[in-house]
């Protein structure tokens, strides 16, 4: 058994020529385990009573951060393979929670928002820092939500990192009234801890909107699969309000789905070549938002079949434009703007003003880079408006975004000269990407 240590984002900036399709791509790819589904499956697994298996977890930098922190809190994880002997497997052994430890959350925004909650439960204080980006990501949602239910935390009253959450063993919880228009995350993290609260947790969300829906109804799904109650909007409880009971979590072994947000610059080399790939193991049931790139990457020109096989997606060779509310699905939003850029039309994304406050502000991002190759994308309130134009090379620049740069190796199929800035950001969750994208490629 061996415990990896987790890869930084401190490699030298170089340039990757992203490589230039030339002709219809025909591959199958297999994409490793979804991280929100790791990072989920990590901490139920670790408040649990008793210990479980997660299989084919996502091996990135914010998986492992999320490894990291919990042993520093005591949890064992141990990394082999599975009770039936294939395929990477992590035993996840809870055990009470110490405190006087430090969390380094990298900019990952389901380490810095999920664990709070469970620090509370420590038995002394536990400090939380960061990348530089980590201290501007909005916070508030969770630290004044943890301070209504009974924690400590020391701020500096910024309400953002870095800040020490005093672990006092419990968490009394009850009820609390937030704002997630930021940030879907602030919910889940409440929700996941919730069942060790002495009297579990009702949250209630007072804001305008809420982004990133389904990852809320993938966290409900994960509390009740490892035996938590939960009354939610979804199946009859009042709007805007999540209930979770008091209760002891059973420990399971939980296979992760491939990320299918992960997936999507490869079904979009199918799209923008004209080609087909085949994506294995695709869930015929999941609440990855990644799931609704087979309507909206059919919307923009291909067609895809699910089969046992997986999810193949066939591209035709013509992108056309859309007009479409990402509101759900917002971390879909770099991937689709950067083949929208390539589209035989206009479109128009909305619903995602909160991107701003993502990895790097990625409205403004794709505007600049996408600009930068010689595009017309213009800000708005809440969205992006990209009218195709023909690109030319140049360097994509990433800003410590995965999903930049593979937005921007999506650009390079179709021209000539893009060089990546930094694509070993791409570390943040899919550390092979350019070993993938060449072999996609290879064919
Ligand atoms: O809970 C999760 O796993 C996630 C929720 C979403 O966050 P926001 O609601 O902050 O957009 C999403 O963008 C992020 O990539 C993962
Ligand atoms: C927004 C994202 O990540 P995070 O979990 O850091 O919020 C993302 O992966 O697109």
């Amino acid at each position: 058994m061996t415990e990896s240590s987790v890869p930084t984002t401190d490699l030298p900036s170089d340039l990757w020529p992203a490589p230039y399709a030339g002709g219809a791509v025909d591959a199958t790819v297999t994409v490793p385990g979804s991280k929100s589904v790791t990072n989920r499956g990590l901490v139920l697994a670790a408040l649990a009573a008793e210990p479980g298996w997660l299989r084919r977890p996502l091996r990135s930098r914010d998986t492992l951060l999320m490894a990291q922190a919990l042993r520093t809190l005591g949890v064992r994880i141990e990394e082999g393979v599975g009770p039936d002997g294939t395929g990477e497997a992590w035993r996840v052994i809870p055990a009470p929670l110490r405190g006087d430890a430090s969390v380094d959350v990298g900019n990952a925004g389901t380490v810095m928002r999920f664990l709070p909650p469970v620090t509370t439960l420590a038995d002394g204080p536990v400090r939380f820092d960061g990348d530089p980006r980590s201290h501007e990501r909005p916070l508030h949602g969770v630290i004044d939500a943890l301070r209504a239910l009974g924690a400590r935390i020391d701020d500096g009253g910024r309400g953002a990192l870095p800040m020490t959450v005093h672990g006092a063993g419990a968490l009394e919880g009850g009820r609390v009234e937030i704002d997630a228009s930021s940030s879907s995350q602030f919910v889940s993290a409440l929700l996941l801890s919730a069942p060790r609260f002495n009297q579990g947790v009702e949250v209630r969300h007072v804001g305008a909107k809420l982004p990133s829906l389904p990852h809320i109804r993938m966290t409900v799904d994960m509390l009740r699969v490892v035996g938590a109650q939960v009354d939610e909007p979804e199946t009859g409880g009042e709007p805007n309000v999540w209930r979770v009971s008091p209760s002891a979590l059973l420990g399971r072994d939980l296979t992760v789905e491939p990320d299918l947000s992960n997936a999507q610059p490869f079904l979009a080399a199918a799209l923008v070549t004209g080609g087909r790939v085949t994506i294995p193991d695709w869930p015929s049931r999941t609440t990855q938002p990644g799931d609704a790139l087979r309507e909206i990457f059919t919307a923009m020109g291909g067609s895809c079949e699910l089969t046992e096989r997986g999810l193949t997606f066939t591209g035709t060779g013509r992108i056309h434009g859309i007009d479409v509310d990402l509101s759900e699905v917002g971390e879909l939003t770099p991937g689709i703007a950067a083949v929208a850029a390539l589209a035989d039309s206009p479109s128009t994304l909305r619903g995602v003003a909160h991107l701003r406050l993502h990895e790097t502000d990625r409205l403004a991002a794709l505007t600049k880079e996408i600009n930068e190759l010689g595009g017309d994308v213009t800000e708005t309130e809440d969205g992006l408006h990209i009218r195709p134009r023909p690109l030319h090379g140049g360097i994509f620049h990433t800003y410590d975004d995965h999903r930049m740069a593979t937005a921007g190796s999506i650009i390079g199929l179709a021209v000539e000269g893009v060089q990546i800035e930094n694509v070993a950001t791409t570390a943040k969750t899919l550390p092979d990407f350019p070993r993938m994208w060449t072999e996609m490629l290879e064919g």
